[in-house]
C-alpha cells in the first residue's frame, strides 16, 4: 500500500490573528456561513464578520445546537443550502468544527476552521467524529477534503478555560506513542495509506514539544498570558498532533477513549481527559516498564491530568462496566489493532485496570 500524507492548505496562528481572517478566506468564496455556539459568537462574532466583509466576503451565522449528530448536520447542511454560501467558517470546540466539515462534505464549497480552544485534534483533520444525541460515540466520517484555512488565536485559546487546554495536551500526548505503535505495526493511518516518515515525525516533534512546553504553557494560560510556550503548545495540541495522528496512524488510546463514552458516567469528562486514561492504559497494554510508565502518570499530573478511572467519572466501575467499554474498544474498524500484537478484550480490561490503579499509587507517592 503506498504512504498518504495528507493536511490542510493553510495554517495561521498567533496572536489576534482573528483579525486576518478576511485576507487569509477572500478567496476562498464570496459568502459565508459562521458556525459556532453561543458562548464561542460572543467571542468572535463581531471581529469575524468584520474582517470578512472588508474583504467583501458576506456573512451570516447559525448558532451551534453543541453536539456533532447526524440531525445537526443535516440542520445545519439545510441551511447552508439555503442561504447558498461558498464558505461555512466554523468556531469552537471540535464538535462545532467537526459538524462544520461534514456540512461541506455533504454540499462541497470551502471550509475554514477557527479553534477557539486548543482542546483537539479536530481542527485540521479532514474528520468528523459522530455521537448520538446523547453523546455515544456512533462513528468516524472520513471526508475527502481537509480544511482550506485553520486560523488560531492564540488570545483567544489562552482566555478559555485552561481545563480545555489541558485536554488538548493529552490529545496531543497520545499523539506519538499511536503513531509509534503503528508504525512499528506497518497498520494503516487515518488518510488511507501507511504512514509517511513526516507523519510519524511530526507524533514525536509534538510529544517533544509537549514535555518541554507544557506545563509552562498550562501556568500562562491560567492567567490568560500568551507566551512562547502558549504559542508552542497551541502548535503541538492543534497542527503537531492533528497531522501527526491522521499522517501517523492512531492505536488504542483513541479506541479505550471510543470504549469509554459508552459509559454515560464519563460524558462530563473531556474528549482529552477520557484520551488520556486511554493513552496511560495504552502503555500498560504495550508493556512498557514501570520508570517510563510513572514517566508519564508524573507528567499528567504537573499538567493537571486525569490518571484513573475517578477522575474521568467511573467511581468504582464494575468488571463489566470495564468489559462493556473493553468489547467497544476492541471493535473490528478500532484502531487498537494498530498495536504491533493481536489486541483482546480481556487485554484491554486489565490494562485499564492497572492503569487506574498506577495512576493511584503515584498521585498518593507524590
Ligand atoms: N475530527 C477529529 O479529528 C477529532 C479529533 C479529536 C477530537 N474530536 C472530537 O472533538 C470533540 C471534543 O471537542 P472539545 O473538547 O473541543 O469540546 P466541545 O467541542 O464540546 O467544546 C467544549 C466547550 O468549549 C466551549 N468553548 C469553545 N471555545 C471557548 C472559549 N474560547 N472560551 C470559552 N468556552 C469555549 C464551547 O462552548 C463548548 O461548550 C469530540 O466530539 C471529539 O470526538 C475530533
Ligand atoms: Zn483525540
Amino acid at each position: 500500500m503506498s504512504r498518504v500524507f495528507k493536511s490542510p492548505a493553510r495554517y495561521v496562528q498567533g496572536r489576534g490573528v482573528t483579525a486576518e481572517l478576511g485576507a487569509h478566506a477572500e478567496t476562498l468564496g464570496d459568502s459565508a456561513l459562521l458556525l459556532a455556539d453561543g458562548v464561542v459568537l460572543g467571542l468572535v462574532e463581531d471581529e469575524v464578520t468584520t474582517s470578512l466583509e472588508a474583504q467583501g466576503v458576506e456573512v451570516s451565522t447559525v448558532t451551534f445546537g453543541g453536539e456533532c449528530s447526524t440531525a445537526e448536520i443535516d440542520r445545519v447542511a439545510g441551511i447552508a443550502e439555503e442561504r447558498g454560501v461558498d464558505i461555512v467558517v466554523a468556531a469552537g470546540g471540535g464538535k462545532a468544527l467537526d459538524a462544520a466539515k461534514a456540512v461541506r462534505a455533504e454540499r462541497g464549497g470551502a471550509m475554514v476552521s477557527m479553534p477557539t480552544i486548543a482542546s483537539t485534534d479536530a481542527p485540521t483533520s479532514a474528520l468528523s467524529v459522530v455521537y448520538s444525541e446523547h453523546g455515544e460515540f456512533e462513528e468516524y466520517l472520513f471526508h475527502d477534503d481537509h480544511p482550506d484555512l485553520v486560523l488560531v488565536d492564540t488570545a483567544v485559546v489562552a482566555a478559555a478555560p485552561t481545563r480545555l487546554f489541558r485536554g488538548g495536551v493529552a490529545d496531543a500526548l497520545a499523539t506519538w506513542f499511536e503513531a509509534a505503535a503503528t508504525s512499528n505495526s506497518d497498520g494503516d493511518n487515518v488518510v488511507g495509506g501507511k504512514p509517511t516518515r513526516a507523519g510519524t515525525h511530526l507524533a514525536k516533534l509534538c510529544y517533544e514539544t509537549l514535555r518541554e512546553h507544557a506545563v509552562s504553557a498550562v501556568e500562562a494560560v491560567e492567567r490568560d498570558a500568551v507566551t512562547e510556550s502558549v504559542e508552542a503548545v497551541t502548535e503541538a495540541n492543534t497542527l503537531l498532533s492533528g497531522l501527526g495522528f491522521e499522517s501517523g496512524g492512531l492505536a488504542a488510546a483513541h479506541s479505550i477513549h471510543n470504549g469509554l463514552t459508552q459509559l454515560e458516567a464519563t460524558h462530563g469528562a473531556t474528549h482529552g481527559e477520557k484520551v488520556n486514561v486511554g493513552t496511560i492504559s495504552q502503555l500498560v497494554l504495550e508493556g512498557r516498564d514501570d520508570a517510563f510508565v510513572e514517566e508519564i502518570i508524573e507528567f499528567s499530573l504537573d499538567v493537571g491530568l486525569p490518571v484513573t478511572l475517578a477522575e474521568v467519572g467511573l467511581d468504582d466501575p464494575t468488571r463489566e462496566q470495564l468489559d462493556v467499554v473493553a468489547e467497544a474498544a476492541c471493535a473490528d474498524e478500532e484502531t487498537i489493532h494498530n498495536e504491533p500484537f493481536a489486541v483482546e478484550p480481556a487485554m484491554v480490561r486489565d490494562a485499564i485496570l492497572t492503569a487506574d490503579g498506577l495512576g493511584e499509587r503515584v498521585r498518593a507517592e507524590r
